[in-house]
């Protein structure tokens, strides 16, 4: 064997832990001029390193928000950088040649977000996430028509990008259950995914919960200020549903968060730099609310990037039968009954209804039947009241607890008209309102005494059009 000499193993050290595809250094000056780059580099950038060396970091990497550190010779660790498509994770520490500071050398902590994810699962106690509990899963979406097929697709697509997404359909299409599960199948999925429902939050409040407020900002406010939704959000999802709802100022605030990827807390001058992707969803017609002046244009096409439609139920019929199967099971579960299917004529029934409420309708319809039905083979005709029914359009919706039997007695059947009646009369007394204020929620809200989220809820519930 040959002998080596420690200056050669040194030699080939160096250069192996340079010239390594799985670790990406990058070194760049005090002015942003990059110095010198690995093949790492060379690949995520896609330009070989004589074109990248003696450009400026600010030119080649725009959306890079990390520049303005180079700046100072300040060591730091584990930053989350945006190069195009990818996204890695950075230290940056100094360089000095003979004790001056001439830059900084940029080393990636990971090869692969993916790697970062896993290393993060591995030492994170819990998903961290500021809904009320777990996220759906691609697993959790029904649906094998040509057009769910479709959708799914390309939500797989956007699960692999950091690009904002718009999701359309109409209300009930479970524009929601896919926001959540592309975000727990993207390299995002250990950050945290915050939802914000634009049309549930007053208006005055709308600007200080997305991006918070300084000390003092307000009478009322906390001291110590407050953090909002968009830095809760930094280094994950910000999921800004019903976002045509969102007033045309805020739409304003939102386009340059969105563009300057900062933001600055209510009653603040200092910028927060933020990595945030943005999923925004909506059941109006944000093209038509454009012609309108009622939707910002160029916010509308920051939005949408990437742009998932939800089929409604009554595009995708065939599908029908696998949604009602699949949500009996899930119904059947959270009640705890032993309901195995439907008859042959109820399911045809459900199919040939076209259920403007869309898959939320049905969920609703099924529990209900859940509920009332003790077979373990549901025979709607034993319903008294079914959507397709004239007088049956909005079905009562009854409280998971409270199962009726078969041979239920006279105080059932009261509670049940007593429940039509109420529910009947929230929504004449809702409609009036909204008819009253022009569609106005907030002033419909006020009209009815109530909270604007309340009256979000109970729409909801009602099945009402939410536009
Ligand atoms: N493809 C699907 N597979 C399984 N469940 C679904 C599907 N689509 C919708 N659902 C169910 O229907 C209900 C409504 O879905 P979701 O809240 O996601 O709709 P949405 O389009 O966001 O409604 P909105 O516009 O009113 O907010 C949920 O309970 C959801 O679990």
């Amino acid at each position: 064997m040959c002998e080596i000499s420690r200056e050669n193993i040194v030699l080939n050290l160096i250069s192996n832990m340079v010239e390594n595809s799985h670790e990406g250094i990058m070194v760049v000056s005090i002015t942003g001029e990059i110095l010198f780059c690995n093949s790492y580099f060379e690949r995520i950038l896609e330009k070989p390193a004589p074109e990248i060396e003696g450009s400026s970091i600010e030119t080649l990497m725009p959306q890079c928000t990390f520049e303005l550190h180079f700046k100072s010779a300040k060591a730091q660790w584990g930053k989350t950088l945006t190069i195009g498509c990818h996204q890695i994770v950075v230290h940056k520490t100094p360089f000095y040649v003979e004790a001056k500071w001439m830059g900084s050398i940029l080393r990636t902590a990971f090869p692969t977000m993916e790697a970062a994810n896993q290393f993060a699962e591995r030492i994170l106690p819990r998903k961290l996430s500021l809904t009320d509990g777990k996220l759906h899963t691609c697993m959790d979406i029904i649906g094998e028509t040509e057009p769910m097929l479709l959708v799914k697709k390309m939500a797989r697509k956007a699960s692999r990008s950091i690009s904002n997404l718009l999701v359309t359909g109409e209300s009930g299409t479970g524009k929601t259950i896919m926001v959540e599960a592309i975000h727990n199948r993207s390299s995002r999925s250990h950050a945290p995914f915050v939802k914000v429902n634009c049309a549930a939050i007053p208006e005055n409040l709308l600007e200080s919960e997305l991006f918070g407020y300084a000390p003092g900002a307000f009478t009322g406010a906390n001291r110590e200020g407050k953090p909002g939704k968009f830095e809760a959000a930094n280094g994950g999802t910000l999921f800004l549903d019903e976002i045509g709802d969102m007033p045309l100022y805020m739409q304003a605030k939102m386009l340059q968060a969105i563009q300057d990827r900062r933001i600055e807390r209510v009653g603040s001058n200092t910028f927060i730099e933020l990595d945030v992707r943005i999923i925004a969803a909506t059941n109006r017609d944000l093209k038509a609310m454009i012609q309108a002046g009622t939707f910002r244009e160029d916010l509308y096409y920051r939005l949408k990037v990437l742009e998932i439609n939800m089929p409604s139920l009554r595009d995708i019929k065939t599908d029908i039968p696998r949604y009602a199967e699949g949500l009996l099971v899930k119904i059947t579960q959270k009640l705890g009954t032993t309901h195995r299917g439907f008859t042959p004529e109820s399911m045809a029934k459900i199919m040939a209804y076209h259920w403007p409420g869309n898959v939320r309708q049905l969920e609703n319809f099924i529990e209900q039947a859940a509920n009332f039905i003790q077979e373990d083979i549901i025979d709607v005709n034993q319903l008294t009241k079914v959507p397709w029914d004239k007088s049956g359009a909005d079905a009562q919706i009854l409280h998971p607890t409270m199962r009726l039997n078969d041979d239920s007695n006279p105080t059932d059947d009261l509670n049940t008209a007593l429940n039509n009646l109420i529910e009947d009369t929230e929504k004449q007394m809702i409609s009036m309102a909204l008819i009253k204020c022009n569609g106005n929620k907030t002033k419909a809200a006020e009209l009815l005494e109530i909270n604007r989220t309340v009256l979000y809820k109970k729409m909801k519930r009602l099945n009402m059009a939410l536009k």
